[in-house]
């Protein structure tokens, strides 16, 4: 593509000569060192470090152009914009010419149940023989082959990229959480969504948004993104949010609602919790059907509800849902049993945020005929308001709490441990830093029809300490952990 054709229509800056029009740009790059021959680098003023500094090198490694916010010394044309990352948004969508038209892209939204939800979909879809694409919190797969990814939703460049990639694989249907972060950083500016959901909102990330209402506005860009052409589109709100009838006000799109307390488009009744899954009447516009599933929870039935009314939406007929439902087995990491055999439950929950700890904890407490015991901890670098709310809610539900590591990145996590613990009564907790052995000291202490949950990473494989990753699985160390206790 030649570089006039890229930047055709784009205020910048600076106009190009004849001789610079016709570069042809083979790649696009927002990192110096992927650059090759034959690149447009945009330079992005990151967190950690301004990606202007990088320019020179870029020019080195075979740059042909630039996309910067300042004039640069660097024999290449640079053009100068007021936003590289909104510039790159643009300029990525229509570099890998245009993806998200050409699939269907449904993106979910809100504090919890993003994955669960993208997850239960895929299954769904893929039981119509349809071809899913899936970007989240795990991973990035397409037809069936793992991506690892640094973020949940990723930079604009990598989004645009991957969905070119599903595109030639033939795939139909793109299922993508949509962070706040992204959401506010404009990563899905360009994104042609066709159903956006929303599950619900409750205190995460405050760090980075400052307030509750503003966590609400990042999240609410999705449903006006969607309703700029609302032809076609959908936007599906758990009614029963507290914050469903603001965003609701978001969107000029066709609205669906589901829920289990007020009256819904698509409801769930009648519901039967069982420590083995879930029975319950669905109800979609009318129309009732029994459904059994697997997973475990309210929480559940709420994200159940959710991929319903998108896969309604969708055309899939309420008899192919219901046997899609039945054939779930779990989500991994997502209330995912350890069973070694053992005459105890053991739970890993990727369970976070104050609002999925009391989730996953009131469940069990339902099904409970013995003590429960909770590991779990607080990321470092990340929203520290959630610290004191966790641990009051860990020693509200658990017979023991044992307070652990949770990828405490730069900071101490005798720190985090303390912040996580003010305010509660010494008593009331066992402090073990050391993960694997807070694990250890878990299932030691088990006896028979008791539920150990060891919260926080779920699906993750690995413990993020200073600027490191270790490969660390709770799963692995639960295993582990058992096998040691049968010896
Ligand atoms: C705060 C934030 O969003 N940071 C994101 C940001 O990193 P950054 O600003 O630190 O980047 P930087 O390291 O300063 O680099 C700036 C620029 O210089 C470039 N560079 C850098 C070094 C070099 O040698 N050459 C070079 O060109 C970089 O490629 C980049 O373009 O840009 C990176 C590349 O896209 C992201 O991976 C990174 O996400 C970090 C990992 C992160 O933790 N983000 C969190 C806050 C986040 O986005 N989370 C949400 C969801 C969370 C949830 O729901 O739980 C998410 O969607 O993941």
């Amino acid at each position: 593509m030649k570089l006039s054709e890229l930047l055709h229509g784009i205020r910048g800056m600076n106009t190009l000569n004849v001789k610079e029009a016709t570069v042809d740009i083979h790649h696009i790059e927002m990192d110096s060192r992927e650059v090759r021959p034959g690149t447009l680098f945009f330079c992005i003023n990151g967190y950690t470090v301004d990606g202007h500094d990088f320019a020179q090198s870029a020019y080195e490694k075979g740059a042909v152009a630039i996309v910067s916010e300042r004039p640069l010394d660097v024999p290449i044309p640079v053009f100068v914009v007021r936003d590289t990352k909104r510039t790159m948004a643009q300029l990525s969508n229509r570099f890998y010419d245009h993806p998200t038209k050409k699939l269907q892209l449904i993106g979910v939204t809100g504090t919890n149940g993003k994955t669960s939800v993208t997850h239960i979909l895929e299954q769904l879809f893929k039981g119509q023989n349809r071809t899913t694409g899936l970007i989240g919190t795990m991973y990035t797969k397409i037809d069936d082959v793992y991506i690892e990814t640094k973020n949940t939703t990723p930079e604009s460049l990598v989004l645009q990229q991957r969905f070119q990639e599903m595109v030639d694989k033939q795939v139909d249907t793109a299922l993508m959480e949509v962070s706040s972060h992204a959401l506010h950083l404009g990563r899905v500016r360009g994104c042609d969504f066709d159903i956006a959901i929303f599950t619900n909102l409750s205190p995460d990330h405050i760090d980075y948004h400052q307030s509750m209402d503003h966590y609400m506005y990042a999240k609410s860009l999705l449903f006006s993104q969607l309703g700029n052409t609302y032809e076609g589109k959908t936007a599906i709100f758990n009614g029963d949010d507290q914050v469903a009838d603001q965003l609701i006000q978001m969107t000029t799109a066709d609205i669906i609602t589901y829920g289990i307390k007020k009256q819904a488009d698509v409801m769930a009744s009648n519901i039967r919790a069982a420590a083995t899954g879930t029975t319950f009447t669905l109800t979609v516009f009318g129309e009732s059907i029994e459904v059994q599933t697997r997973l475990i929870g309210l929480f559940n039935v709420y994200n159940v509800l959710a991929a319903v009314s998108a896969a309604y939406v969708s055309n899939i007929s309420l008899s192919a849902i219901q046997q899609g439902l039945e054939s779930i087995e779990g989500i991994a990491g997502r209330f995912e049993a350890i069973d070694s055999g053992q005459d105890f439950a053991v739970i890993v929950d990727y369970a976070h945020t104050p609002d999925s700890l009391e989730n996953v904890l009131k469940t069990v407490q339902d099904f409970a005929n013995n003590q429960i015991r909770v590991v779990v901890g607080c990321g470092g670098d990340r929203d520290k308001t959630k610290r004191p709310i966790m641990g009051e809610i860990a020693v509200k539900y658990a017979d023991e709490t044992i307070f652990t590591s949770d990828n405490p990145r730069t900071e101490d996590p005798n720190t985090i441990l303390q912040e996580m613990t003010a305010g509660l009564d010494r008593d009331q907790y066992r402090l073990i830093v050391d993960r694997s052995e807070a694990i250890h000291y878990a299932m030691k202490q088990a006896k028979t029809n008791d539920i150990i949950i060891i919260a926080g990473k779920g699906h993750e494989t690995y413990q993020e300490v200073g600027r490191e990753r270790t490969h660390f699985d709770d799963r692995e160390v639960a295993r582990a952990a058992l096998k040691e206790r049968i010896k």
